[in-house]
């Protein structure tokens, strides 16, 4: 046998959990094909699991100050290196890098779909015009977290891949970086963190489907993130900033703008948007230093007045408009020789496949509103201090001329400032409108859950089990209800779980036969505080895991 065979063969054995001896090669090698086609989505949504840093190691870290460094970017690129990429692969992607505070999840859904409108015109043109300037492209989103399936961060053509696609790029780069390989290669060590390993996933998704446009959004930060590792990015954008992550990005709106504008690169324009005066100082200057090709601030897109944009409010107008300027750059990049395109796109007004784009997303758990027999769920993730006020103003606008009851549901346990983000969405509210229920629960699926998903080892589990995070809630929303209702009768609960609270809501909504009811006398309840809590939410509401 020759050796380098025999070493393959070796490596297979090794990473085998079917080894018989007995029955010599032809054996093992059936069974190391067979459990290679039997590794499940579920196997792989396990196994992603396990990179997750568990909550003790994190308070560790947080206890001895350990932060996000250049360490953490030169793992990923070391990780990218044993997928068998260069940075320079990573060119081909034509990526569109988005960072911010609020917003960037947006921006990145709005550039996917107005490029999406694009490349639909391609299957359906049915005018010379309209086909000459299609973009027969393949268009790829990274975003983060996921709200209900982990197949969401990855998106192909608008669509999550598929569990079989998932599984089988999961397993690939796996195998790459977390095992021995065939010539006994160690893995890299340490292993990738749960963020660090999908972006590389993604990478190598992409590269390997042919995508010709990718949109990144930015996990936290920039500077270290491990999307950072994109060397020439084909335009960067940096959404709203406001203070979030101060552990790792600093307590000042300068150091927040620093971080972020480290997505910023030589010979790529960079964009953003209206930000307060010292943070558009820092990006200005990160934006010299690091040879960005000009640094344009875009102000609101004066044609959005005639696009119905949901919710119809400056802070998505500004999303918006930020969207347009980067969907435009990157389509004249990679359309560079098509007069029709540039034509369309300099041309005063916005082209009739920008407003399609803009207005056909529909964001899952931002802002959304779900209607569910006599109940109207408001669901929003929002879970920073800028955000809970742009969140409990669009509830307001959208619930404050119809009838009561209202109830909220709330949780926040991954951040620091949480009662502060409760006395935020209360200060928000209180002039229009008083909550008659207030639910506080932790959004941790039950153990019984099959759904792994959910899955969140990052949480205190004492503190959820104990409720003291949800007590500390209901306690501050009772003294804030008494100083501006004094007398008031808002029932506030402490419940063990989103089940419980649906069905608290469930046994307010109970009274009356659904004939009876009219659309004013719907419950209406506004779900906020947490993307996690709200993508439990939806899993919940959309029978994912049943109650
Ligand atoms: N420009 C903005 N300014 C303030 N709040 C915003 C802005 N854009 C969105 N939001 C609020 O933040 C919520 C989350 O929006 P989005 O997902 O786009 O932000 P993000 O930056 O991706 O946040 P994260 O990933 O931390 O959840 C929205 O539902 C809305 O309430």
């Amino acid at each position: 046998m020759r050796l380098s065979t025999r070493n393959a063969l070796l490596g297979v054995i090794r990473n085998s959990r079917y080894v018989s001896y007995r029955h010599g090669h032809a054996y093992i090698a059936w069974r190391c094909y067979s459990d290679a086609k039997n590794r499940t989505y579920d196997d792989a949504i396990n196994l992603l699991n396990t990179l997750q840093t568990p909550y003790a190691e994190l308070k560790r870290q947080w206890d001895a100050g350990i932060r996000r460094g250049q360490e953490d970017l030169d793992h990923t690129k070391q990780c990218l290196g044993r997928l068998g990429y260069t940075e320079n692969d990573l060119t081909k992607l034509n990526i569109v890098h988005v960072a911010g505070t609020k917003g960037k999840g947006t921006v990145c859904g709005y550039v996917e779909s107005i490029l999406g409108e694009y490349r639909k015109l391609a299957l359906d043109s049915e005018t010379r015009d309209l086909h000459q300037i299609s973009l027969h492209k393949n268009i790829g989103l990274y975003t983060s977290p996921h709200l209900i399936s982990v197949r969401e961060r990855i998106r192909i053509n608008s669509a999550p891949i598929s569990e079989e696609l998932f599984t089988k790029y999961f397993f690939e780069v796996w195998d790459k970086i977390c095992e021995p390989d065939a010539d006994g290669k160690q893995p890299v060590s340490p292993k990738p963190v749960y963020f660090r390993f999908l972006t590389l996933m993604s990478f190598h998704v992409f590269l390997s489907e042919s995508i010709d446009v990718a949109v990144y959004e930015v996990g936290m930060g920039g500077q270290y993130d491990a999307t950072n590792i994109i060397k020439r990015p084909s335009v960067t954008g940096i959404s709203s900033l406001g203070i979030d992550h101060t552990f790792h990005l600093g307590n000042t709106i300068e150091s927040i703008a620093w971080h972020k504008s480290g997505i910023f690169k030589g010979s790529t324009p960079a964009y953003t948007v209206q930000q307060p005066w010292p943070a558009m100082a820092v990006l200005s200057e990160r934006a010299y230093q690091r040879r960005a090709r000009g640094f344009h601030c875009v102000d609101e897109n004066p044609s959005l007045k005639d696009v119905k944009i949901k919710p119809d409010a400056t802070f998505q107008r500004q999303n918006a408009s930020l969207a347009i300027a980067l969907a435009r750059k990157v389509l004249l990049k990679v359309n560079r020789d098509n007069v029709d395109l540039e034509e369309e796109l300099k041309a005063p007004g916005l082209p009739e496949r920008f407003v399609r784009g803009l207005e056909s997303i529909a964001s899952r758990g931002r802002c959304e509103v779900r209607v569910d027999g006599n109940t109207v769920w408001y669901l929003d993730g929002a879970h920073t201090a800028d955000s809970i006020i742009v969140a409990s103003k669009w509830f307001c606008d959208e619930v404050k001329d119809k009838p009561e009851p209202r109830v909220l549901i709330f949780n926040q346990q991954g951040h620091r400032e949480t009662i502060e983000l409760l006395e935020r969405l209360f200060a928000a509210t209180e002039r229009q409108l008083k909550f008659d229920h207030v639910i506080f629960c932790p959004s941790t699926p039950p153990a019984s859950s099959t759904k792994k998903d959910h899955v969140n080892l990052q949480t205190d589990l004492e503190a959820v089990a104990s409720l003291t995070v949800q007590q500390k809630f209901a306690d501050k929303w009772q003294e804030l209800s008494a100083e501006r209702w004094p007398g008031s009768k808002t029932e506030i609960k402490v419940l063990p779980s989103l089940e419980e609270a649906f069905d608290y809501v469930r046994s307010i909504g109970s009274t009356g036969t659904e004939s009876e009811r009219v659309e004013g006398e719907k419950v209406r309840v506004f779900i906020t505080g947490s993307i996690h809590l709200v993508g439990r939410a939806l899993n919940v509401l959309e029978g994912v895991d049943a109650l």
